[in-house]
Parts: structure tokens; C-alpha cells; sequence
């Protein structure tokens, strides 16, 4: 069991969160972060713990610095430093810029652009010290090319593959490699708030005309942990269908 390379997820228990958990399960140990559904979080590591891989969640905060410090010292001290750090809690309020207000503008900011920072801040010079890592952060195509009622959510998307694009040069002679992926439309709770007729419509632009799975994205999180991502970094791999063509 302790010869498994170690991935942590955060926001693991749910939606794309959970599918990574779920597929990354089959070749790491893995730890994830939860923020409040304690029995749904660890109801998912019981099933997926087994002889040969152990998996196992934490409440975490991510907006909170005192929170992601001292989740981050517990993982080190009892964990071990992680081979790959995937960021992928997240928060979308949709809303027209001059209706938004400034809370909902600094939690979207905050959940998405800054706690993205906290984590590998408190994490990245273990990484660096192993020579071997991987961070991948969960953008979306809104970072890409914008969406309308969502500029706090596109400005954190869009700041993550800029963080991305500097850090994969930062740490690159290390042997880390830092990647996005921009997902378009999955089919999650987040999406789930959509209006029915704003959902059909992004469907409708989607050439491949469905919304994704949670384990389209996680299938690609994968494979930039395996060999297959060997020389890729500093990245975006958009899965959308072909909506940001
Ligand atoms: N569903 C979609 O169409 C798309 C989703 N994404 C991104 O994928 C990621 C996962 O989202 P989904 O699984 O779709 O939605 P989700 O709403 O099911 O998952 C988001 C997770 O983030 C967690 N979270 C939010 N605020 C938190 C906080 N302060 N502390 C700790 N955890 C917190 C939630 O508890 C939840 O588990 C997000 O970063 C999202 O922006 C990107 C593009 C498209
Ligand atoms: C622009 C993408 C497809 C998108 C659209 C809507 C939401 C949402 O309301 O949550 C997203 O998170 C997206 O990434």
C-alpha cells in the first residue's frame, strides 16, 4: 500500500471532484478535501479503500489560509509529501457585473483564484524537494473566452491558466509539471443550478451537441499524471465538445 504515489484532490467528494477521486483511485492512495458533506465524503473513501489503496478525506475550507495551512501540515506530517495536487474546488455565481455585488465578486475570487495559491503555496517546496510532481488546476473554457454573468467566475478561470503558464516555467527544472484543464459544460450540481433554457442552449452550441461527464474531465487528469503527460506543461487541455471552437 505505502508504495502507491500519493494525489491529493480537493473538493473530492462531489461532481468532478468525486469522478477524479474515483478514477485517480485505481493507480494512487488518495486524500481529498471536503467542505461540509462529512457522510457523502467518507462514504466515497470507505468504498474505494481496499488492500491495495487507501483513500481518505478531510473537511477543508479552502477560502480559509488557517484552515489550508494546518490541513496542509497534517498531510505532510502524516501523508507524506503528494506526487500531484489537483485543484479542483470551485464556485460559479452567475450574475451581470453591475448587479453583482462585491461579496459575491471576492468568494468567487477567493474559492477559485486564491485558495488555488494556498494550497500550492503550503505544498509546492515538498513537491519541489521530491523532483517528481504534478499540479493540475480545474479552470473552464468561461477562463478562455468569457461568458456573460460570469466575470468574477471567467476573471478566477482565466487568472488560474495565467498562474499556471508562470509556474510551470518556475518549477520546471524541477520536474514539476503544472497544467489546466478547461472544461466546458458537465453535468454536475453546479450546472444543475443552471435555467433550464440557458442549459439547452449551451447544449445546443456544443457541436458534439451533449453536456460532458464529470469522468470526461477526470480521464484527462489521469492521463496527464500518467506517462502520457511526461513532456506536457504549462497547458491548457480544453474538454468541451467543441464549444470554444
Ligand atoms: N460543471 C461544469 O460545467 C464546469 C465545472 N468547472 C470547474 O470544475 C470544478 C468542480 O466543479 P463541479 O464538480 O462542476 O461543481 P460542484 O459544485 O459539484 O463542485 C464544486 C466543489 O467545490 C467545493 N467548494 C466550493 N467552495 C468551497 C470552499 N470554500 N471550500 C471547500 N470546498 C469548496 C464544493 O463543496 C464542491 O464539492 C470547479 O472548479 C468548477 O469551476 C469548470 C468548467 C465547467
Ligand atoms: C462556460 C462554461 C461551460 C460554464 C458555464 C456555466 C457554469 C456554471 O454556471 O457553473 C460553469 O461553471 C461553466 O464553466
Amino acid at each position: 500500500m505505502k508504495s502507491k504515489k500519493m494525489v491529493l484532490v480537493t473538493a473530492g467528494s462531489r461532481g468532478i471532484g468525486a469522478a477524479i477521486v474515483r478514477v485517480l483511485s485505481k493507480h494512487y492512495n488518495i486524500v481529498f478535501t471536503y467542505r461540509t458533506n462529512k457522510e457523502q465524503a467518507e462514504l466515497l473513501a470507505k468504498s474505494l479503500t481496499n488492500n491495495n489503496t487507501f483513500c481518505v478525506c478531510y473537511p477543508c475550507d479552502v477560502t480559509k489560509t488557517s484552515e489550508v495551512k494546518s490541513f496542509c501540515e497534517m498531510l505532510l506530517d502524516k501523508h507524506g509529501t503528494p506526487y500531484a495536487l489537483i485543484n479542483n474546488a470551485g464556485i460559479s455565481v452567475n450574475n451581470l457585473q453591475i448587479n453583482m455585488t462585491i461579496a459575491e465578486w471576492q468568494t468567487v475570487i477567493e474559492t477559485n483564484l486564491n485558495a488555488t495559491f494556498y494550497f500550492n503555496h503550503y505544498l509546492l517546496n515538498p513537491m519541489i524537494i521530491d523532483g517528481d510532481g504534478c499540479i493540475i488546476n480545474i479552470s473552464s473554457i468561461s477562463g478562455l473566452r468569457g461568458n456573460i454573468g460570469q466575470t468574477s467566475y471567467s476573471a478566477s478561470k482565466a487568472a488560474q491558466i495565467g498562474m499556471t503558464k508562470s509556474l510551470a516555467k518556475e518549477v520546471a527544472m524541477f520536474n514539476v509539471r503544472v497544467n489546466s484543464i478547461a472544461p466546458g459544460l458537465v453535468e454536475t450540481e453546479m450546472t444543475a443550478e443552471l435555467p433550464k433554457k440557458v442549459l439547452d442552449q449551451l447544449i445546443k452550441s456544443t457541436p458534439l451537441r451533449k453536456i460532458g461527464q464529470p469522468d470526461d474531465v477526470a480521464k484527462m487528469v489521469e492521463y496527464l499524471l500518467g506517462e502520457g503527460g511526461n513532456f506536457i506543461t504549462g497547458q491548457t487541455m480544453v474538454i468541451d465538445g467543441g464549444l470554444s471552437i
